[in-house]
């Protein structure tokens, strides 16, 4: 492969927007690919995932590189250079490449390889919190399962197609897909390709959702005609999925605190031909209370550290701080206290987050179940799916039913 001097420029500007500048690797690198209309696809996925692949392993090319933060402009450009070599491709002869000293990149590469804080480019806390949720053995398969770029997957919206359609009509535009045994919904594509660009997206016949997280919804055991609450249901993934499972009959209310989240959400549900989703921002507390005891379901899609999606945002690594897991597992079982109170007497509930740690997860629920609330509730079953088991995000669902 031979590399562009523009692809290459890009990428080192996105990276420092990234690191230097705090700024989301995704919103960065969706306002770098508009920069040049004349970049095709190939330009556009070597910008984007060469652009996630070094914030990936930042702490381990930065200590290959023998550079810190904040990082110069030739920083970056020895970081890149640590990419090149350890991909095995040639680095251009530009002076910002002269001298680069390939072999004792590799050699250092080899032995920061044994120390998993290195092989796994983590920091220091998160290494120690991860042995200390999952154990030493777990968590190290767990944190290589998320370090490798995760799959695309669709689910079907069978609002307005089946499976077997859709997979056909993808394959016209040219994208193939696979089937996945026990996720009934969804296609894998065998290629990553810019799938919302396709007729069949714009039709709203499926929506962009990992295999793991297809397994929400379903949990919930909902039917046509029920009342259901999604509580904090952000730009809607699962809210759209629950319309689908309800045939659209029925009412789903939506809520979040963030209103213009909930608006993204109305978008997508006019594609996928979902109607019967009525949103509404928590603006007050009154919000909540007009709705105790009145629905058949509520799902608590919790706010979480998102350790179990590193593989899709490997930002999260070095934006997350221990101040701010103190404050959201507050905030879970704050939410799990309130919002449970939406549940009707023999109604279900489900709590899911899309993280890996015990201390988001089941914790959370022991703890919920102690409370006066919780007191009410008894534990149905619970699914704690991790990477390297799945071969998908890392989530935890639970189910618990309202007593009579
Ligand atoms: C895991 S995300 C939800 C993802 C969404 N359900 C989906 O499937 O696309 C958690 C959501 O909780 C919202 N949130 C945070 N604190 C909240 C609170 N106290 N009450 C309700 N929603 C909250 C966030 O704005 C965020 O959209």
């Amino acid at each position: 492969m031979r590399l562009h001097r523009n692809l290459v420029f890009a990428t080192v500007d996105a990276l420092n927007e990234i690191f230097n500048n705090g700024e989301y690797a995704d919103k960065v690198i969706e306002k770098t690919l508009k920069r040049d209309k004349r970049w095709g696809s190939r330009d556009r996925s070597f910008i984007a995932e060469t652009t996630y692949d070094i914030v990936r392993w930042k702490r381990l090319y930065a200590e290959i590189a023998d550079v810190k933060e904040p990082f110069s402009r030739e920083d970056l450009f020895r970081i890149f250079a640590v990419w090149c070599v350890l991909r095995g491709l040639k680095l251009p002869d530009w002076p910002q490449f002269e001298g680069t000293p390939v072999r004792r990149i590799k050699g250092k590469f080899d032995e920061l390889s044994r120390i998993r804080k290195y092989r796994e480019s983590i920091p220091d806390w998160l290494d120690e919190l991860g042995v200390q949720e999952l154990g030493e053995t777990k968590w190290t398969q767990e944190l290589k399962a998320l370090n490798v770029q995760a799959p695309v997957v669709v689910r079907t919206n069978t609002l307005k197609i089946k499976p077997s359609e859709l997979a056909a009509k993808l394959e016209e535009e040219g994208i193939e897909t696979s089937n996945l045994r026990n996720y009934p919904e969804a296609l894998e594509l065998k290629e990553r390709a810019n799938i919302f660009r396709t007729q069949a997206f714009k039709e709203g016949f499926f929506e962009v959702q990992d295999a793991s997280s297809q397994r929400v919804a379903e949990f919930l055991d909902v039917k046509p005609g029920m009342r259901v609450v999604d509580t904090c249901a952000g730009a809607g993934g699962k809210s759209l999925h629950l319309a689908a499972l309800m045939e659209n009959k029925g009412q789903i209310i939506a809520l979040d605190i963030y209103g213009n989240k909930l608006k993204e959400l109305k978008r997508r549900a006019k594609r996928a031909g979902a109607h019967n989703i009525d949103t509404r921002s928590i603006d007050s507390t009154k919000v909540i209370k007009k709705l105790y005891d009145t629905a058949d379901r509520v799902l608590i899609d919790a706010p979480c550290s998102g350790l179990g999606v590193l593989s899709r945002n490997p930002d999260a690594k070095w934006k997350l701080q221990p101040e701010f897991l103190d404050s959201i597992r507050k905030t879970q079982i704050e939410i799990l206290q309130k919002y449970s109170r939406i549940v009707k007497k023999g109604g279900k509930m489900v709590y899911a987050t899309c993280s890996i740690l015990p201390s988001e997860n089941e914790k959370q629920v022991q703890l919920f179940l102690k409370t006066e609330e919780g007191s009410q509730f008894q534990l149905k079953k619970e699914k704690k799916i991790l990477s390297h088991e799945s071969g998908y995000d890392g989530f935890y669902i639970a189910l618990l039913e309202r007593n009579q």
